[in-house]
């Protein structure tokens, strides 16, 4: 696996598979690929749930773009997404789901439900 140092990647074109992989690489190299259950990891992300939440408890409504926001809350902001979205990549690709092709379908399948106004 080829090291990213922190600040070096701008994120431009990342894939899910990718992500994905990088996890798996990771888990591998740890040996933690035992703790990687998929409850372990429903759990885990719930977790981070959480701590993303807490960023805007008792703040009120913000507004879009955080634009008042001190650029170390966005950075804390963006480490809990990105928590948050690794161990749900990580619990779909242990469940054996292909999340960009579930996603996509679950697009068209709103689609259908809820379909757009006419304009
Ligand atoms: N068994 C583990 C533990 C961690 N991670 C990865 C996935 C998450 O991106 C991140 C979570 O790390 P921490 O549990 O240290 O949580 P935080 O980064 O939120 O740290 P803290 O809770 O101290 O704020 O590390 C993982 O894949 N498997």
């Amino acid at each position: 696996m080829a090291a990213i140092r922190e600040g070096e990647n701008d994120g431009m074109g990342v894939s899910l598979k990718d992500l994905s992989k990088k996890l798996e690489d990771f888990a591998k190299a740890r040996d933690w690929e035992k703790y990687h259950t998929p409850r372990n990891l429903l759990l885990a992300m719930v977790g981070e749930v959480g701590e993303l939440s807490e960023i805007f408890q008792w703040k009120g409504e913000v507004e879009k773009g955080l634009e008042s926001w001190e650029e170390s809350e966005k950075e804390h902001l963006g480490e809990e997404l990105s928590d948050v979205l690794l161990y749900l990549i990580r619990l779909a690709d242990i469940c054996g789901i292909d999340l960009g092709h579930a996603a996509l379908n679950k697009i068209l399948k709103n689609a259908i439900k809820y379909p757009p106004i006419s304009l």
